[in-house]
């Protein structure tokens, strides 16, 4: 029997990020977000967006989709790169605080080229969604990868996985995940020893030092392409302000989820949605709440 839940409530933390009149960007964290293969660029463009208004000191944006990869007239702030084979080399000079990699990113060989990278370069949070899942779900080796990464550093890798990817991780269905989602929590954690958000209704957050605890709010409105990319943006860049702002992975997660439901709902009761709430109308919404919440 799965006892039920804790509720998440982590809003509270967000006082600290609250910036001492000296802080520069610096201190805002460096975020490579990794993604964007022809026909999915938006979905890095959305991560990318929420990095920005979250707050992260630089957001780099290593592009698949060669079409894409320039400098994005609609948000100049966002550095925009070509994704090439020789990426490890790309983040060994970035020198990033926080990684994420996965909306959009595709499953070719590029693709799967970057999620070795990722994984390789060492102790920094780095957050994994959609496709880098889907990857990791077909290839023994990169989940042996994912599993040491965790030994070497644990705490510090974030895996967000709708029901349906994590039914690939754990080869099941999607039916079979939603009908009993605290145990697949728990196989989930057991099975890659990450910080694991199983979303959907009622998002589930759980790692290896935490039992799962839930986020009660958020609605179906969130039901769009290019909500989850907003959440993997989002964590991204409160991870990274969180490196000099006392802020850990874990706790990094929390307040993401809750703050992208928390926006979402805050939305509806204006009457902006359910139908037809935007991922884009949400990031903005969420930076409202955080600013409000310092
Ligand atoms: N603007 C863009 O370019 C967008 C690109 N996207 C990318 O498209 C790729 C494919 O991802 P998708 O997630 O769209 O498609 P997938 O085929 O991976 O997953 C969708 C399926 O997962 C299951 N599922 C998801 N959420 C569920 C829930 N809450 N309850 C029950 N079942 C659920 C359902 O079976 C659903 O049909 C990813 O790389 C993603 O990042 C999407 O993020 C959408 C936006
Ligand atoms: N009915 C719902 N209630 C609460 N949250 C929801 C609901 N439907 C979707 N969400 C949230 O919206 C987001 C959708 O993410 P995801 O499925 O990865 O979208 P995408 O891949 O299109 O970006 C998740 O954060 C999920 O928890």
């Amino acid at each position: 029997m799965n006892p039920i839940p804790a509720t998440l409530d982590t809003l509270k933390l967000i006082k600290f990020l609250k910036r001492e009149p000296a802080e520069h960007k610096g201190n805002a964290g460096k975020v490579v977000l990794i993604g964007g293969a022809p026909g999915m660029a938006g979905a890095l463009i959305l991560a990318g967006n929420a990095c920005l208004h979250l707050g992260a000191g630089w957001t780099i944006l290593e592009m698949l989709d060669p079409a894409s990869a320039r400098a994005d007239a609609s948000q100049p702030e966002l550095m925009i790169r070509l994704a090439r084979l020789d990426i490890q080399q790309s983040l060994a000079n970035a020198k990033p605080d926080v990684i994420a990699i996965g909306p959009g990113l595709g499953k070719s060989e590029l693709a799967s080229c970057c999620l070795h990278a990722a994984l390789a370069y060492p102790s920094i949070p780095l957050v994994i969604d959609a496709d880098a899942l889907n990857l990791i779900s077909e290839s023994p080796e990169l989940l042996k990868q994912l599993q040491i990464r965790n030994q070497q550093f644990p705490g510090s890798t974030v895996l967000t996985p709708h029901p349906g990817e994590a039914a690939k991780l754990l080869q099941s269905t999607t039916e079979k995940v939603q009908s009993d989602r605290m145990k697949s929590i728990h196989q989930l954690v057991e099975l890659t020893q990450s910080i694991v958000v199983l979303k959907g209704q009622h998002t589930l957050i759980a790692s290896p030092a935490h039992p799962p605890a839930q986020c009660l709010a958020g609605n179906p409105g969130m039901g769009t392409g290019g909500m989850g990319d907003v959440l993997t943006g989002s964590i991204a860049a409160i991870a990274g302000q969180g490196v000099r702002h006392q802020i850990n992975l874990w706790q990094a997660t929390g307040i993401a989820v809750e703050l992208h439901a928390c926006a979402a709902d805050s939305l509806v009761t204006k009457g902006v949605g359910p139908i037809g709430l935007t991922p884009s109308e949400t990031i903005l919404e969420m930076r409202s709440l955080l600013n409000k919440l310092l």
